[in-house]
C-alpha cells in the first residue's frame, strides 16, 4: 500500500471522520480547522461529537503519530500529496449552496500547494464545482476532484471504513485513480466518473432518500385514513429487493444537517438549468407538511377534536435530536414541531438522552431525566427515535402525568404496552 501524506481541512463530522480512519488505514493525516478551541482539544484527543468508535481512533492515530491537528489549512497543506475539502457547506440565500467557506479555504492556500497535489472535495457542493474550484485556483499542476462522502451521523467511522461504494470523479483519470487507491483496503464498489457526475451522485442519493421518506410519510397518512397498517405495509413492500426495507420508518418529517439543504440547494441547481423538478418541490413540501400534522395529531389526542386549543397545555417532549443515535440538533424535526407546538401556545419540556438537562432550547426547557419531563404534563409526545424510550417505566409515568396520553410520531412503542400502563396511544399510519 503507498501511504500518502494527507491533509484534511475541516475537522467536523466528515472531516475529523475521514482524519482519523485514513490514518487508521496507514496514511499520515494532518487535519486543520478555523477553530482554535477544537484544535486545541483534538489535540488532546477530545472529541466533542458523539460518534462511535471516533475518539478511540483519534487517540490511536496520535499515539502512532499519523494523526496531528494544527490551526488554519494554510498550516496543514506544505507537503500534502492530498487535500481533502470537508468544510461546511450550509444552506445560503433562497436555498442555495453557499460555497464560501469552499472558496477562502482555496484562497488560502492557492499559494501553498505543493505542486502535483491533488484537492479533493469531500463537501456535498453542486455540480460545476470541482470546475469552478479549478477556475479559482490557476494552478495547472493541481488537480481537483470530487469524492462525495456517504456516511451517517451517529455511525460515521462504521460507515467510512464499511462503504457500500466509493465514488470518485475527476476529468484527469490519473488524480482519479491516486484518491481511489487511498480506500483500496476497503474494498468497496468504486465509481471513477467525471467530476459533474461525481458531485450530482451525491445530491440525487441524499434526494432519493429524502423522497423515499416522504413518500413513506404520506402513505401513513393514507394508512390512517383507509384502515391499514404502516407497520406491516413497509415490511411487506420493504421485502421487494427493489425497495429494501431501510429508510421506511414514518416519522414527525426528515431533517438533519443535509438532508434539509441538499434538497432545497438541489432544487435551485434545477431551477439555475430552467428544470422544474416537481417531485422534488412535492419532497419537500410534503415534510413541511410532516411537521404541521403532527402538532395536529397532538391538538386532537390532547384535546380530544380537531383543532383544539393547545393554550396553557403542558407537553413532554422525548427526543430532541433529529435522529437516534447523535447530539446534533441542526434541523432536527423535534424543534421543529416543538417551535409549532410553542405558538399554538403549548409549555413545553424535554428530555433527550444525548442532552444534558438546564439547557434553554427557546421553545423547550430541558430536563435530565424522562420522569422529570411527565411531570404534570397533559401529554407526552415522542419526537426522536430513541430507543430507550421503550424501555421506560410507563407505569410510573402514567402516575407523574397529569393526562395519560402518548403521541408516538416515530412507531418505536408497543402500543399494547402503553395503553395497559394506563395511557391512550397515537402513532402514525395506524387506526
Ligand atoms: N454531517 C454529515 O453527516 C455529512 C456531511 N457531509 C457534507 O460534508 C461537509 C461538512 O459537513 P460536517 O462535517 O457535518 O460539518 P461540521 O459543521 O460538522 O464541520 C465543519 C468544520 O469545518 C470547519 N471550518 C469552517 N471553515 C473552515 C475553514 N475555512 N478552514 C478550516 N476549517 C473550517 C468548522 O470550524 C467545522 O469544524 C458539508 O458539505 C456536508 O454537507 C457529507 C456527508 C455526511
Ligand atoms: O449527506 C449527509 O450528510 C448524510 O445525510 C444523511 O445522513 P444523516 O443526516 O446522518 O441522517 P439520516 O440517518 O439519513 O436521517 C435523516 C433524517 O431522516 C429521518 N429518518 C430516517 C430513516 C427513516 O426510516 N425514517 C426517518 O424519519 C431521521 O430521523 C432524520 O431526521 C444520509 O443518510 C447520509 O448517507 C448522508 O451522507
Amino acid at each position: 500500500m503507498f501511504v500518502r501524506r494527507i491533509a484534511v481541512v475541516g475537522t467536523g463530522y466528515v472531516g475529523l471522520t475521514t482524519g482519523a480512519c485514513l490514518a487508521s488505514l496507514g496514511h499520515r493525516v494532518v487535519c486543520a480547522d478555523v477553530d482554535a478551541g477544537k484544535i486545541e482539544r483534538l489535540s488532546r484527543g477530545e472529541v466533542d461529537i458523539l460518534e462511535p468508535r471516533l475518539a478511540e481512533l483519534v487517540a490511536e492515530g496520535i499515539a502512532s503519530g499519523r494523526l496531528s491537528f494544527v490551526l488554519g489549512a494554510s498550516a496543514a497543506v506544505a507537503d500534502a500529496e492530498v487535500v481533502f475539502l470537508c468544510v461546511p457547506t450550509p444552506m445560503g440565500v433562497g436555498g442555495i449552496a453557499d460555497l464560501a467557506a469552499v472558496e477562502s479555504v482555496v484562497d488560502e492556500t492557492r499559494d501553498l500547494l505543493p505542486s502535483g497535489c491533488v484537492i479533493v472535495n469531500k463537501s456535498t457542493v453542486p455540480v460545476g464545482t470541482a470546475v469552478r474550484t479549478a477556475e479559482l485556483l490557476r494552478r495547472d499542476d493541481v488537480a481537483v476532484v470530487s469524492n462525495p462522502e456517504f456516511l451517517r451521523e451517529g455511525s460515521a467511522v462504521h460507515d467510512f471504513l464499511n462503504p457500500d461504494r466509493i465514488v470518485v470523479g475527476c476529468d484527469q483519470q490519473d488524480a482519479a485513480e491516486r484518491v481511489a487507491a487511498l480506500y483500496a483496503r476497503l474494498g468497496a464498489p468504486t465509481v471513477l466518473t467525471d467530476a459533474a457526475s461525481a458531485e450530482m451522485v451525491k445530491y440525487a442519493a441524499n434526494c432519493f432518500l429524502a423522497m423515499k421518506l416522504s413518500y413513506v410519510n404520506a402513505v401513513a397518512e393514507l394508512c390512517e385514513r383507509l384502515g391499514a397498517n404502516i407497520t406491516d405495509v413497509t415490511e411487506g413492500m420493504g421485502y421487494d429487493k427493489r425497495i429494501g426495507q431501510a429508510f421506511l420508518n414514518p416519522g414527525p418529517g426528515w431533517g438533519g444537517s443535509c438532508l434539509p439543504k441538499d434538497t432545497h440547494a438541489m432544487l435551485q441547481v434545477a431551477d439555475a438549468a430552467d428544470f422544474e423538478f416537481r417531485l422534488l418541490r412535492a419532497t419537500i413540501d410534503t415534510n413541511e407538511r410532516q411537521r404541521q400534522r403532527m402538532v395536529e395529531k397532538v391538538r386532537l389526542a390532547v384535546t380530544g377534536k380537531r383543532g383544539g386549543s393547545l393554550s396553557h397545555v403542558r407537553l413532554g417532549l422525548l427526543g430532541l435530536t433529529f435522529k437516534a443515535g447523535t447530539d446534533d440538533l441542526r434541523d432536527s424535526p423535534s424543534l421543529a414541531v416543538a417551535a409549532m407546538l410553542k405558538q399554538a401556545g403549548a409549555d413545553l419540556v424535554g428530555y433527550d438522552p444525548a442532552l444534558p438537562g438546564g439547557r434553554d432550547l427557546g421553545a423547550v426547557s430541558v430536563v435530565d431525566d424522562p420522569y422529570q419531563a411527565a411531570k404534570d404534563v397533559d401529554a407526552l409526545i415522542v419526537l426522536t427515535e430513541w430507543p430507550d424510550f421503550r424501555s421506560l417505566d410507563w407505569a410510573r409515568l402514567a402516575e407523574t402525568v397529569r393526562q395519560p396520553v402518548v403521541v408516538d410520531t416515530r412507531n418505536i412503542l408497543d402500543p399494547d404496552v402503553i395503553r395497559r400502563a394506563g395511557f391512550t396511544c397515537t402513532s402514525l399510519g395506524r387506526r
